[in-house]
């Protein structure tokens, strides 16, 4: 059984964690050395250049891949610690997660789509439930929809029900706008950002648009696999200009 504590400060931290893909020919450190702590009730967007190890400390911290050295901590866990059915589990309780491409199931209707991980966690969510997973995210009347029948922020707002209808202690989002139109990015990081400040979800959400990284509480930088900078209350152009100056 996971020991988990709902009301630690800390909803995840990674010490001195590093990554090292290793191929036939080549040895690749995707991330060297990196700490940092993602306090409980905060939205931290990731950025840096192509390649500077974003997704990959997203993977890291998700559970989703092994760091090659350090500690990764996710809701009082060292998920570090675990064993794959371990991870598993934490994953499927604990954890929540966000892709660019929207991963629903497109045979199901927005409501089966949502309580998909619980039903196979073998729990059996209630009806109000889910109704009230759709209704957050402003969905409500589209609980019978299909995939197909919905537009693309509306089916990123299935997806980010389902990945919160487990209640995790962090919903990590990997370029949750990258597939939407600017109006429509803008109405779901309204949502993440509301989420955050109304129901206290911590948010990790990796992205390449500034203004994306505006609605969070703090950017952090990664060039090279390292943290290189932090910035708090981000503007779209103080971001914008951070990250030019790492990518040039
Ligand atoms: N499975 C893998 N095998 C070998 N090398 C990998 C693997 N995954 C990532 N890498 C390498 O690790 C480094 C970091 O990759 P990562 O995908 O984390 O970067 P990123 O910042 O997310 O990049 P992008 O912004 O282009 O998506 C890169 O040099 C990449 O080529």
């Amino acid at each position: 059984m996971l020991a988990t504590d709902q009301t630690t400060a800390v909803a995840a931290a990674l010490h001195g964690v590093r990554k090292i893909y290793r191929t036939r020919s080549q040895r690749v450190t995707a991330l060297d050395g990196v700490t940092i702590v993602f306090p409980a009730g905060t939205f931290t967007a990731v950025m840096g250049p192509s390649g500077s190890g974003k997704s990959t400390l997203l993977q890291c911290a998700a559970g989703l891949d092994s760091p090659t050295e350090g500690t990764v901590e996710v809701a009082g866990v060292t998920v570090t610690k675990l064993n794959e059915t371990q991870r598993t589990l934490l994953r499927r309780d604990r954890i929540g997660f966000v892709f660019q491409s929207f991963n629903l199931l497109p045979s199901l209707t927005a409501a089966q789509n949502v309580e998909l991980p619980l039903r196979l966690a073998r729990r059996r969510p209630s009806g109000a439930q889910i109704r009230d997973a759709l209704a957050a995210v402003g969905l409500a009347d589209r609980a019978k929809h299909r995939p197909t029948e919905l537009s693309g922020g509306q089916q990123q707002r299935v997806a980010i029900a389902r990945a919160l209808i487990s209640r995790p202690a962090v919903l990590f989002a990997d370029e949750p706008t990258g597939a939407l139109d600017s109006t429509t990015s803008r109405e779901v990081l309204t949502l993440l950002r509301g989420l955050v400040d109304r129901e206290r979800q911590t948010i990790v959400m990796v992205t390449h648009d500034p203004i994306a990284a505006s609605y969070a509480h703090r950017v952090v930088f990664l060039a090279d696999g390292r943290v290189v900078g932090q910035l708090a209350d981000p503007t779209a152009d103080a971001v914008a200009a951070r990250l030019a100056h790492l990518e040039s």
